[in-house]
């Protein structure tokens, strides 16, 4: 069974956390069999399964629904649910209040986007007993602060920001981290610099571990648009699986095995 410690033990001794979004039962089946650390209630569900093109719509009901369709199937894998836009930002309160629903429909953790913004909301909950992880980089529920779905931290003053909110996380409490499309020196940086166990996507090979959007790694998510292109970070793992076991194995293999993420999906 998965719990923070053997997520941290894994982290001391160099083993890369495998880590897929998840949003039902029979996937959490799937994935857990193929030996998936941690399943990722994202709210990525907003574009891979409400068709939206971006996250801002998603609601704590659907959050919910989708924890509680994945928790009782995720069997040993740590489960970690994604704050949605708005259901946090308010207060410490709002958060802890939201942050009790998510925990009570089965999450082992609760994620939220930002940096200083957010330390003193962190360190509320995990004084009232909630593990949280943080997510920095490109954080897609600022995407319209943000002018799209881009690189970030590639200047000096970025970078160095983005080292300051990680180490205000960190010190505020928060055991993970997500770091989404930062230079991959700089998530080799934040790693060793703050301690967390970071798990990066389009982060870099240094990162503690590596996430994917399942349907984007099973090559079942487009935009709807013809000229639609994965971004740089996802690779297929059903190019050459002869089923989806096949392919969340190959996943699990290539992210222990540091073969993925290669040059060519790094920032
Ligand atoms: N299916 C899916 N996969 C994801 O990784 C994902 C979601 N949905 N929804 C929430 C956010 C949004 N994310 C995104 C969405 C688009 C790009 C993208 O289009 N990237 C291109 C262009 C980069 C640029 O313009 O600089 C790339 O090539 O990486 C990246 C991350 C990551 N998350
Ligand atoms: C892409 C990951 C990190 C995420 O936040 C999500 O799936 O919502
Ligand atoms: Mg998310």
């Amino acid at each position: 069974m998965t719990t923070l410690h053997s997520l941290q033990q894994m982290v001391s001794r160099g083993e890369k956390i495998a880590t897929l979004t998840c949003y039902d039962a029979s996937f959490a089946r799937l994935c857990a069999q193929a030996g998936v650390d941690v399943l990722l209630v994202g709210d990525s569900l907003g574009m891979v399964l409400q068709g939206a093109n971006s996250t801002l719509a998603v609601t704590l009901h659907d959050m919910l629904y989708h924890t509680r369709c994945v928790a009782p199937a995720a069997a040993g894998c740590w489960i970690i649910a994604d704050m949605p836009f708005g259901s946090y930002q308010q207060s410490p309160e709002q958060a802890m209040r939201n942050a009790a629903r998510l925990m009570a429909a089965g999450a082992h953790m609760v994620k939220l986007e930002g940096g200083s913004a957010m330390v003193e909301t962190v360190r509320f909950l995990v004084e009232r007993g909630i593990p949280v992880c943080g997510h920095l980089g490109l954080t897609p529920q600022s995407v319209h602060q943000l002018g799209g779905y881009r690189v970030q931290g590639k200047q000096a003053e970025q970078a160095q920001q983005l080292l300051d909110d990680a180490q205000g996380l960190s010190d505020a409490g928060a055991s993970m981290l997500v770091l989404e499309m930062v230079p991959s020196a700089l998530a080799a940086t934040l790693t060793q610099q703050t301690g967390l166990a970071t798990i990066g996507i389009g982060a870099g090979p240094d990162c503690s571990g590596q996430v994917l959007v399942l349907h984007d790694m099973l090559g079942a998510y487009s935009n709807g648009k013809p000229d639609y292109k994965a971004p740089r970070f996802v690779r297929n793992f059903m190019h050459g699986s002869d089923s989806i076991q096949t392919a969340l194995s190959r996943y699990v293999a290539a992210v222990k095995d540091g073969s993925f993420p290669a040059a060519e999906h790094c920032f």
